[in-house]
């Protein structure tokens, strides 16, 4: 299973902490991780083992999106920063519209990606 991580400039440190909180469970459980560039640039300076794709602005958050499409990536992890601007707007909009299309779990704060993670731990035990 690959799961998407991103997260916008103010909610980076959140994002890390999320990780390494879950760390073991995401491990254990097979998930890859994939991420926009700066985000994951900042989880793997943390340790962490992620994929990164290019940053949010230059076409991460398309490039993301297209694999959400392709019925690559199975959940989406976007901690959105709701107090700040953003260049490429229309890009954070059709990423969310195309897990909606695909009906994909997207989770845009820590509170709803801790059920999310706790629904795939349940899942996974239920295949196991
Ligand atoms: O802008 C983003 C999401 O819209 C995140 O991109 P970065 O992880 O490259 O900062």
């Amino acid at each position: 299973m690959k799961l998407a991580v991103i997260a916008h400039d103010g909610k980076k440190a959140e994002m890390v902490s999320f990780l390494n909180k879950h760390y073991n469970f995401l491990h254990s459980a097979n998930i890859t991780i994939v991420a926009t560039g700066t985000t994951g640039k900042h989880a793997q300076a943390a340790g962490l083992e992620v994929q990164r794709m290019l940053s949010g602005p230059q076409g991460g958050d398309a490039q993301i999106a297209a694999q959400v499409a392709e019925g690559l990536i199975q959940g989406v992890f976007f901690f959105r920063d709701p107090l700040d601007i953003h260049p490429h707007e229309p890009d954070i909009n059709m990423l969310m519209r195309i897990c909606d299309v695909h009906n994909v779990p997207l989770a845009t704060n820590p509170a709803t990606a801790e059920l999310v993670l706790k629904g795939l731990a349940v899942a996974s035990d239920d295949n196991n």
